[in-house]
């Protein structure tokens, strides 16, 4: 078995959005895709009004295959400080053309105004390893460690794009979907994280220079979060370049196009382009932009996130506990 599913950038590719359908009959809502975290939950009718503005909500009772799921609870909060909580059902999910009939559906009494003030995100998708889902008191599994064992292979892969339609898909690689070799790298999931490390960096055409840096592959995390050390090397040789507390981060002109940033996989590479890093601008002028690469600064680890992901084709191998990575 194997499918796949569309999924739509935000505004500056600040998350990616994608259909699943819950219930029966079923109910369609739009979702954040995130293997940074591992809870399937959406905004509900258990939620008061007042939390409520503009999302699709998951009404258990209006489902002929819901079951609560009776003494369990949730509650998350993620690195950005954003929250929810809530109790969970049983019921039937499908992403694309592939169901799980006795999926958790963690349903939300309450989230935090991060979530309320994001009118077209109706909830998330964890898959991330079902280790630190927060289910208690029995951790729920997420969609994709219900669904593997069916699929053709233990993997599912992420193709996100700027600006543009890009796809989750489930079970198999797709040779169009990428040119040149895949750069595979092992997966340390000890922290429930599709975690790896890179060997290092380079700046625009400059020498690669080795520089351990361990992270996790986050398709819910907007920017590249990195070391310090390599964040000011690389602003370094952008003229104007400067570190603005005000805004939290790296700034800079929006032209010249800064250089290329380049990080290691195993013994290949992965560009991002100077002009995806570039991550929007700060000021109606458009003269300064906010940097997509920014500094991993109190987390513990770097974040290889969208501003990372979608320059590539990724493969997320829970079979052989491997990421691959591949331009496209
Ligand atoms: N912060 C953060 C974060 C992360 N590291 N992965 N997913 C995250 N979020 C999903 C919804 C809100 C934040």
């Amino acid at each position: 078995d194997f499918g796949s599913v569309s999924t739509d950038p935000e505004k500056h590719d600040v998350e990616y959005l994608t259909p699943i359908s819950i219930g029966t009959p079923p109910q369609d809502l739009i979702v954040d895709f995130d293997t940074g975290s591992s809870d399937l939950w959406v905004f509900s009718t258990e939620m008061a009004a007042s939390d409520i503005k503009g999302q699709t909500v998951y009404d258990p009772s209006n489902s002929s295959t819901s079951q609560i799921l009776q003494g369990s609870t949730w509650e998350i909060t993620y690195g950005d400080g954003s929250s929810s909580s809530g109790d969970v059902y049983i019921d039937t999910v499908t992403i694309g053309n592939l169901t799980v009939p006795n999926q958790a559906v963690e349903a939300a009494k309450k989230v935090s105004s991060e979530f309320t003030e994001d009118p077209n995100n109706d909830g998330l998708l964890g898959l991330g390893f079902t280790s630190i889902n927060t289910v208690q008191p029995t951790p729920q599994n997420t969609f994709f460690d219900n669904i593997k064992e069916s699929l053709d292979a233990r993997l599912f892969t992420a193709d996100l794009k700027h600006g543009a339609p890009g796809s989750y898909n489930f079970g198999y690689i797709d040779p169009a979907a990428y040119i040149g070799n895949i750069s595979w790298t092992p997966v340390d999931n000890s922290q429930g994280f599709w975690g790896f490390t890179s060997p290092g960096y380079a700046v625009g055409t400059g020498a690669f220079r080795n520089h351990s840096m361990t992270g996790i592959a986050d398709t819910g995390t907007t920017l590249l979060l990195l070391p310090k050390s390599v964040v000011s090397a690389y602003y370094k040789e952008i003229q104007g370049a400067e570190y603005d507390s005000d805004q939290g981060g790296y700034v800079f002109p929006c032209s010249p196009t800064p250089p290329d940033f380049v990080f290691g996989v195993n013994n290949g590479i992965v560009t991002v382009p100077g002009d995806m890093v570039s991550y929007a601008p700060v000021d109606t002028a458009n003269q300064n932009c906010f940097g997509g690469i920014q500094r991993d600064t109190g987390i513990g680890f770097s974040i290889f996130g969208d501003v990372a992901l979608k320059t590539s084709f990724v493969v997320f191998d829970a079979g052989g506990l491997q990421l691959g990575w591949a331009a496209k």
